[in-house]
């Protein structure tokens, strides 16, 4: 973990020998009040077209959404790019997708969130394959109460505590970022490449450590604090435009 309080910004994006691992909300795209509402703008599709090919297939999204959310949001174009979903439990990859059995614990604690928070005005319940979150960025005071209740149902069927910006999440256990990019680095055709993740958020954390373990590097994206990451990037527009200029 680094703990010096500035990380400097990363060398040029080069393709040759490397790939790319990119987190979604935060990183490529702005954060807004509900997570349903993030729109995919035609320049960051386009951009993800120009380095698939620029990375020769070398190209994965890694999120905590699911893996069908992410194809969602980027529809066709969502074609020939590899997925890490659900904080590392999925893996869609060259047109097959591996993803865990949900938790029946899951369903459970769905409903308790919401008996507990469905009423509440500004607090948005997101159901995933393999989690299910309270947001609370529209309504800040619920914080404390989500995560107590989230705290109730860890440990019950496997299920973890997934701490994320103005929202706290029960999901799948067993699997991480790190354990994700390890499975992805694996498969052709990201093995023997070397690894370059940009991410944003607690979560990118495990990815940033395990591509540190492969030779790799992380950029963390936004404000300093204690991370595994080698470099920074302010934020999304600062992502893009370093993305941009991959030789
Ligand atoms: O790993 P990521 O791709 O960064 O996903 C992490 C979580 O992102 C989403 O929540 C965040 O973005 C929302 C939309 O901008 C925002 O409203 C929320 O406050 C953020 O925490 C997503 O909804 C979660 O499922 C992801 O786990």
């Amino acid at each position: 973990m680094v703990t010096s309080l500035t990380l400097p910004p990363p060398p040029p994006l080069a393709a040759a020998g490397h790939c790319l691992l990119l987190d979604f909300d935060g990183t490529l795209v702005d954060l807004v009040d509900r997570p349903d509402a993030v729109e995919v703008d035609h320049a960051l599709l386009a951009l993800l077209e120009h380095l698939l090919g620029t990375f020769d297939g070398r190209l994965a999204l890694v999120s905590g959404r699911s893996v069908a959310q992410i194809e969602g949001f980027l529809g066709k174009s969502a074609t020939g790019i590899a997925v890490v979903g659900s904080h590392g439990a999925e893996l869609q990859l060259s047109g097959e997708r591996i993803t865990p059995a949900r938790p029946a614990a899951l369903d459970e604690a769905e409903q308790a969130f919401a008996a507990a928070f469905g009423g509440e005005q500004g607090v948005v319940i997101e159901v995933k394959s393999l989690g299910v979150a309270v947001h609370y960025r529209m309504a800040p005071d619920h914080a404390a109460a989500a995560r107590r209740l989230a705290e109730r149902y860890a440990g019950t069927d496997g299920l973890v505590l997934q701490s994320g910006k103005m929202m706290v999440e029960l999901r799948a256990g067993g699997h991480d970022k790190g354990s994700g990019i390890s499975a992805l680095l694996a498969q052709p055709p990201f093995a023997g490449s070397i690894p370059v993740f940009v991410g944003d958020d607690v979560t990118d954390e495990a990815g940033f450590a395990a591509v540190a373990g492969l030779n790799g590097v992380g950029v963390l994206v936004g404000p300093i604090r204690e991370t595994a990451a080698s470099y920074r990037l302010d934020d999304v527009a600062a992502v893009r435009t370093w993305l941009r200029a991959v030789a």
